[in-house]
């Protein structure tokens, strides 16, 4: 990537949090909301943040500094990740876009590092391959994604594995597994965290 690539910050808080039956972005670890972990593995990286807000939460993210809160496209409501991924790039250019969702709590500073040292123009996506699983809502998309990303909204096509399939993806190993660990249910965040 070239130094001087604009890259976004994009975190993804537009899910209904049906499983964990409460809007895990304001579950807690160690005092701190969920989504203020994604905060902070971006901030020191990315030149903005936007955070894209199930409508119910618009209002108690406080204002943020560096980071824009806004809700999914109206066209997309309800469509799932890929909708909050393109209403963030409607909102923002850059080159490149670096996404998280704010149910992994333990990610870090440094495995952020990681993928943006590894994304090379010519490629789309960056895209973690961890324990045999791609992990597509903790990656990075070049802006030219876009275009395939509208078609495949309006084709109600909205699998991000699908999207993988149709773009070209550079997939990173050897990041620490334990950072991906993804909170869905009470169950998870009482075997993740609350033992900690
Ligand atoms: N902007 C946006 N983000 C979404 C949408 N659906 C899910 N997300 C986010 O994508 C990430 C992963 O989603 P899930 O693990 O399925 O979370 P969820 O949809 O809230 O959970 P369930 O309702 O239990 O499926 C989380 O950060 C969600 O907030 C959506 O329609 N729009």
């Amino acid at each position: 990537m070239d130094s001087k690539s604009k890259v976004v910050g994009i975190i993804l808080a537009g899910g209904q949090s049906k499983r964990y039956g409460e809007q895990k972005a304001f579950a807690l670890k160690e005092e701190k909301y969920f989504y203020q972990y994604s905060l902070h593995a971006l901030q020191q990286y990315v030149e903005r943040i936007i955070i894209i807000a199930h409508p119910t939460l618009t209002k108690k993210f406080s204002s943020l500094e560096k980071a824009a809160v806004i809700e999914d496209n109206k066209e997309y409501q309800g469509f799932g990740p890929m909708a909050g991924l393109f209403s963030a790039m409607e909102t923002e250019e850059a080159v490149w876009y670096m996404v998280l969702p704010i149910d992994t709590p333990f990610i870090s500073p440094s495995t952020i590092n990681k993928l943006l040292t590894s994304a090379e123009d010519g490629y789309d996506a960056i895209i973690p391959h961890i324990d045999g699983r791609d992990q597509p809502l903790i990656a990075m998309y070049h802006q030219k994604v876009k275009t395939k990303i509208r078609e495949l909204l309006k084709e109600k096509k909205l699998s991000m594995y699908g999207l993988l399939q149709q773009i070209s993806v550079k997939y990173v190993e050897g990041l620490d597994e334990r950072e991906f660990i993804n909170i869905n249910k009470k169950s998870d965040y009482i075997k993740y965290i609350k033992q900690e």
